[in-house]
């Protein structure tokens, strides 16, 4: 039936009553369709209908920008809070007690696209919002229904448009980073009764002059990179000069910038220069005073030119001598300390480039012109080899790959160089640039950015983002007492002193800012997150960190966690680097002499133990005390039911954390365990981190109560609560 059925419908077709009567039946049919269709909206729409109001926004927004449908598995049923307060079973959204949406943390998914202005708006209970690391377009989308609003993170997207008013007139807002998007126009003026605390919206395209911001609560800000101009208002000169670096135009206290300079830019083009004919015909006594201002300004021009010319002189005299006087220093240091070559800059001076212009110029032309800063990202602001030389740089420290210096470049920008030195013999230029090509494609907020690289035979330098706020080392055991030796006099009496406060006070000695419980955690779980994905990116290459250790963690200047010597032991001696990391190196490391991302495990288990019990790691500084074997002497503690003994002093006021702190405890002494097959993987470490506060996110701001009582009871404000 069906088979004549079909060649039935042929027929009727070519047959022009058979065809009105095919119009028909496929008027009807199309009227079934579009019933069918009809009900099944009608169904969707009255399904959605049952969908909370978060529901609703939520899926708007997926819709919006998840094209990849990284979410599309989680994302289902009509509300995403139905279990209750905490995590969702919806990817990324945590709920509060009234069972609505308290948390959106969607960083890192490949969202694009632009946020729909009935999605996020929808969420009225909504305290923290987090789309950051995405692609996400378009403007930022009117959130003032979100009246619980506290922090707002945007960050790392290609966002475009103006900074929308309801943000500055929020009066709960809290924390917001807008940085690193294609944002234009001015930045908006807080309102007086701001709660603000925290604004980041460096990296954009902001002009025009920057408004007072006078709200008194703002404690972090970062305006840098943008084109920004006029004077620095009076209520922001308490900010470092960084805050606002990488606009050109600005001008005034902090920066060096003298608005004099900038505000009046050069006189008007000298008469003398305009075609007499197109010059409009002055007045007598616009005349007479024409006359009057061309003399000075005649006269002004030839001492300008004099000016600048003897100015120029001099300068390239100066650098001429400058110069001299340090390729001997250098020739000398190296002549007087065999196997300390490339290390003869070493000093905390302002001259740290200066030996290595010497040894460029001493190169041959073709390398020369070969051998430039290689920059990895075409959007980064970029400078020359030259620039970097002309830098005043202070040295940082030395490490087991060479030494590191800040180098503050005229344009203001400020960048950490590593000079590096004990290249393996066999690396050759190419292995090492196509080694740079890969460490170079690592993008990821707790990994310190490598800018660029610079490759000659006597010279290898790597340029990174400046951490301005220190690293963890410094935080956990430095205190005022050792600064102050290394400023005045040097290691040994350093090493005797700190040797005198450990035995006088068991822990670090006075004249450090304590470092606080929720602290600690978020620092834990940041470097776990560093590594884990390091791990996973490596993995093809089986490379592995192979130097996790307390002075490898930085402190940005927003207070972002990040590990630093990022892929260097691959191209280093390696016998080098495991001496200098002894209390973090794995103990299979001494018969198998490898690194492996188990050993990385072991490495990061002792840095837990140090966050946990502020004790040093063995002989991390040899010349900062002599430090314990950690996982040694906590086992002994432990087996000796004394947990609560082995937790930093320091950690004693809070209470509350003590759960969390044995928790944490447990997931290190696992990184620690002597046999590495037995230890867990980075992804399963930082899976169980997060378990310990899985609300971590949503008790930042609810903390913000107990966050004065923290300051109170340590004395300090801690950084890291914002
Ligand atoms: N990008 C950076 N920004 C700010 N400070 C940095 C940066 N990189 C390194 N430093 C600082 O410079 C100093 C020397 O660092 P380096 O990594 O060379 O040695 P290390 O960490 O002490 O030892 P090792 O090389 O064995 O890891 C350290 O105090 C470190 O915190």
């Amino acid at each position: 039936m069906d088979r004549y059925g079909s060649s039935k419908l042929a027929r009727a077709c070519s047959a022009r009553e058979g065809s009105c009567g095919l119009m028909t039946k496929c008027r009807l049919g199309l009227v079934y369709m579009l019933l069918v269709a009809n009900l099944s909206l009608l169904n969707k729409s009255l399904a959605q209908s049952n969908w909370s109001p978060d529901a609703k926004g939520l899926q708007a927004l997926r819709v919006g920008v998840d094209v990849q449908g990284a979410l599309t598995a989680s994302w289902v049923g009509d509300d995403p809070c139905v279990n209750g307060p905490g995590k969702s079973t919806w990817q990324g959204i945590t709920c509060n007690i009234r069972s609505r949406v308290d948390v959106v943390l969607l960083d890192n998914l490949n969202l694009t696209g632009t946020i729909p202005e009935n999605s996020l708006s929808l969420l009225n209970e909504v305290k923290t919002i987090t789309v950051s690391f995405n692609q996400l377009s378009g403007g930022i989308p009117n959130l003032s229904n979100c009246t619980s609003l506290l922090q707002l993170f945007l960050q790392s997207n290609q966002l475009s448009g103006q900074i929308p008013n309801f943000l500055a007139k929020s009066r709960r807002l809290l924390k917001l980073d807008l940085s690193r998007n294609n944002l234009d126009g001015p930045i908006p003026d807080v309102s007086g009764d701001s709660a603000l605390v925290y604004l980041n919206v460096s990296y954009n395209s902001l002009n025009g002059s920057i408004p007072p911001l006078s709200n008194s609560k703002l404690r972090a800000l970062d305006i840098s990179n943008n084109n920004l101009q006029g004077e620095i208002p009076a209520s922001l000169r308490n900010f470092t000069a960084e805050v606002f670096s990488g606009n050109n135009l600005l001008c005034g206290s902090p920066l060096p910038t003298d608005c004099a300079s900038v505000l009046n830019p050069s006189a008007p083009p000298n008469p003398i220069f305009i075609p007499e004919g197109n010059a409009p015909s002055p007045g007598p006594a616009e005349a007479a005073e024409a006359g009057g201002e061309r003399k000075k300004q005649k006269l002004g021009t030839g001492a300008v030119i004099a000016i600048v010319v003897g100015d120029t002189l001099v300068l390239v005299m100066l650098t001429v001598v400058f110069l001299i006087y340090y390729w001997r220093k250098y020739s000398k240091d190296v002549d007087e300390k065999p196997g300390m070559k490339g290390a003869a800059g070493d000093t905390k001076s302002n001259s740290g480039f200066s030996q290595s212009s010497a040894q460029l110029s001493s190169l041959k032309d073709s390398e020369a012109e070969i051998s430039k800063l290689i920059f990895f990202d075409e959007s980064q602001q970029r400078f020359e080899l030259e620039d970097l030389l002309r830098a005043s740089a202070e040295m940082l420290g030395k490490g087991s790959f060479g030494t590191a210096y800040k180098a503050v470049l005229e344009s203001g920008m400020i960048v950490a160089v590593k000079r590096l030195r004990d290249l393996r013999t066999e690396t050759s230029r190419s292995d090492f640039e196509s080694h740079m090509e890969l460490l170079g494609k690592l993008k990821h907020p707790n990994l310190v950015p490598l800018r660029a690289y610079y490759y000659a035979k006597e010279e290898k330098l790597l340029v990174y983002d400046y951490m301005s706020n220190g690293n963890l080392f410094s935080m956990l055991h430095v205190n005022i007492i050792s600064l102050l030796c290394r400023e005045s006099a040097g290691p040994r009496v350093e090493d005797f002193v700190q040797n005198v406060t450990d035995s006088i006070i068991w822990n670090r000695g006075s004249g450090r800012t304590p470092l606080d419980w929720t602290s600690r955690l978020r620092i834990a779980r940041e470097v776990a997150i560093g590594l884990a994905y390091l791990h996973q990116e490596f993995e093809s290459q089986k490379m592995f960190h192979g130097n996790i250790k307390s002075s490898n963690i930085l402190v940005s200047k927003n207070y972002e966690i990040c590990i630093s010597d990022v892929g260097l032991v691959a191209l280093m001696n390696p016998a080098i680097a495991a001496h200098r990391m002894a209390g973090y190196r794995a103990p299979e490391y001494n018969h198998t002499k490898r690194i492996t991302h188990k050993a990385d495990v072991y490495s990061f288990g002792v840095l837990l133990l140090e966050l946990l019990t502020g004790r040093q790691p063995a002989q991390t500084h040899e010349s900062q005390g002599n430090g314990v074997d950690l996982p040694k002497w906590v086992h002994s503690v432990v087996r000796e039911e004394w947990t609560a003994e082995v937790f930093d002093l320091e950690l004693k006021s809070f209470r509350h954390g003590e759960e969390e702190m044995v928790t944490l405890l447990q997931i290190a002494m696992a990184c620690v365990t002597p046999n590495p097959e037995q230890r867990p993987r980075m992804p399963q470490v930082v899976k169980l981190i997060e378990e310990i506060r899985a609300a971590d996110i949503c008790e930042t701001s609810e903390s913000f109560d107990s966050q004065t009582q923290t300051a109170d009871l340590t004395g300090h404000d801690s950084p890291f609560h914002l």
